[in-house]
């Protein structure tokens, strides 16, 4: 899809007429290799052949608004009520933004209420809607200590219309809603609705999943720290296949239509022979299939290593009826099939078919990836991310998601951010990288395709 400067204007309440709190802080800011001032933008694309092809002047390039503070801003601090909402699936580091949004919103800003909508979009239903929790710098001092949402999560579908009803009902003018691509379609929905009713209420979207695949974000919060911990249960079952005879090492890592864990898990720990995501289909049969493919490395080294997203693979089960096909959750995302039991299974009675005596070690940590807390990595980004979150709603945005972008906090209207899915690209550098780590592509010394072999 191609992108015009128009496509990526966000959404303003209105003029900025208010001195902001920070504008003496911002008076001398111009824009530096570290600092993008206010009326300057970033770039969607950055190299040189990409630039080229549009044949503009840089002023029309595709670009982003830059995040952070303005001089000016929309809202009188003094008369904002701020909701915050969580939804979906855990994801680490969602009490730090709740936190950096508190404290953000409370000692900057001044923002005398704070109210946290319980469960997810849930808590914004008629019959959910009162049950909140006033958030105070008090509240949330400690939250970053654990992993989870203070406020609550939920999946499953809401009406627009009553969401509005309750924001009316309680006050708010600006709402920010955490969540990953379903939640950023609730937003958006939400705030089409507010538009349509002419009401001068902010939404701005702080994009969160594990799976990281929501597009126009270098990556989403929590993935680093989800991954960090996946990649100690592959270290576990290459300690565990390695022990044993003919051992197969299996861990299977959340991330439903985007590998991203899994790959990056694998390279964290650089251990993993074979690595299975949606985004790569693979055969189980044949000379190339995965199971002649396991074999060689357990007749080659003596053990396997292997990592599967639970995403990859799903023809193989539908194929073999093990899927419920159209079968999705409250949210209307996909139920997948036990790509993990499929691969335990068939390597199983492959290997012993062929003289050998498998010792299957298999990992899956499920929930165990996602309900920790943010890194300290994580912890920076969930509060920068806060800040310009709280930057933006101040300064009137609406229908807007805060995130980083080739490492610059941008604005990003959220239509854009919904409109496709972030995942794998089989041709990108980072399979490129994975299968240089498995070895598990090697170019044929004759001029021929590429084969798929075993490291
Ligand atoms: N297409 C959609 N339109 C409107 N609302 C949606 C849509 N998809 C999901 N939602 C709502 O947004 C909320 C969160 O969605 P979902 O459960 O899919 O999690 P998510 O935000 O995508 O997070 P994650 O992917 O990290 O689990 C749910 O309450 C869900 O009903
Ligand atoms: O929380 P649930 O409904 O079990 O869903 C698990 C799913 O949520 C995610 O963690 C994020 O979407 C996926 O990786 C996983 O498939
Ligand atoms: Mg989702």
């Amino acid at each position: 899809m191609t992108l015009h400067l128009d496509d990526l204007r966000v959404r303003h309440l209105g003029e900025c007429r208010h001195d902001s709190p920070l504008s003496a802080l911002l008076a001398a800011k111009r824009t530096s290799p570290h600092y993008v001032a206010e009326g300057d933008r970033v770039l969607l694309e950055d190299t040189v052949s990409m630039l080229a092809e549009h044949g503009l002047p840089p002023e029309e390039l595709p670009s982003f608004e830059a995040a952070g503070p303005r001089r000016k801003i929309y809202f009188d601090p003094a008369r904002v009520t701020a909701g915050i909402v969580t939804c979906g699936g855990l994801c680490p580091g969602l009490n730090d933004v709740i936190r950096g949004l508190v404290q953000e919103l409370t000692v900057q800003y001044d923002v005398k209420r704070i109210v946290g909508f319980r469960n997810g979009l849930r808590g914004l239903t008629a019959r959910h809607r009162d049950d909140t929790i006033e958030l105070t710098p008090d509240r949330v001092r400690d939250i970053h200590n654990a992993g989870g949402t203070i406020l609550g999560s939920s999946r499953g579908a809401q009406d627009p219309e009553e969401m509005v009803d309750s924001l009316l009902l309680r006050g708010i003018n600006v709402l920010f809603v955490i969540g990953g691509d379903g939640g950023m379609n609730a937003a958006t929905n939400l705030a089409a609705a507010i538009r349509a009713r002419g009401l001068d209420i902010a939404v701005i979207g702080v994009p969160k999943t594990i799976d990281n695949d929501l597009p126009y974000t270098d990556q989403s919060f929590g993935f680093q720290s989800a991954f960090a911990q996946a990649a100690n249960f592959i270290s576990s079952v290459s300690i565990e296949a390695a022990a044993s005879p003919d051992g197969i090492g299996i861990v299977k890592l959340m991330g439903r239509h985007s590998g991203f864990i899994a790959c990056y898990a694998s390279l964290a720990r650089n251990a993993a022979d074979i690595v299975l995501i949606p985004e790569v289909p693979f055969a189980l049969e044949g000379e190339d299939g995965l199971l002649a493919r396991v074999e060689r490395h357990v007749r080659s080294k003596g053990f396997v290593v292997i990592v599967v997203a639970e995403g990859a693979g799903q023809d193989l089960l539908a194929e073999r009826g093990l899927l419920e096909g159209g079968a999705t959750d409250a949210s209307g995302n996909a139920k997948l099939g036990d790509i993990g039991g499929l691969l335990r299974e068939t390597i199983t009675a492959h290997l012993t078919a062929a003289g050998l005596a498998p010792t299957v070690r298999y990992i899956d940590p499920s929930y165990a990836i996602r309900s920790v807390t943010a890194n300290a990595y994580d912890s920076v980004y969930c509060l920068r991310l806060a800040h310009a979150a709280v930057h933006a709603a101040m300064a009137g945005r609406t229908e807007t998601a805060v995130v980083r972008w080739r490492r610059r906090f941008v604005h990003v209207p959220m239509p854009l951010i919904i409109s496709h899915r972030n995942q794998v690209d089989p041709d990108g550098d980072l399979w490129m990288s994975v299968l240089e780590a498995t070895g598990d592509l090697v170019l044929d010394p004759a001029p021929q395709p590429p084969l798929l072999v075993e490291r």
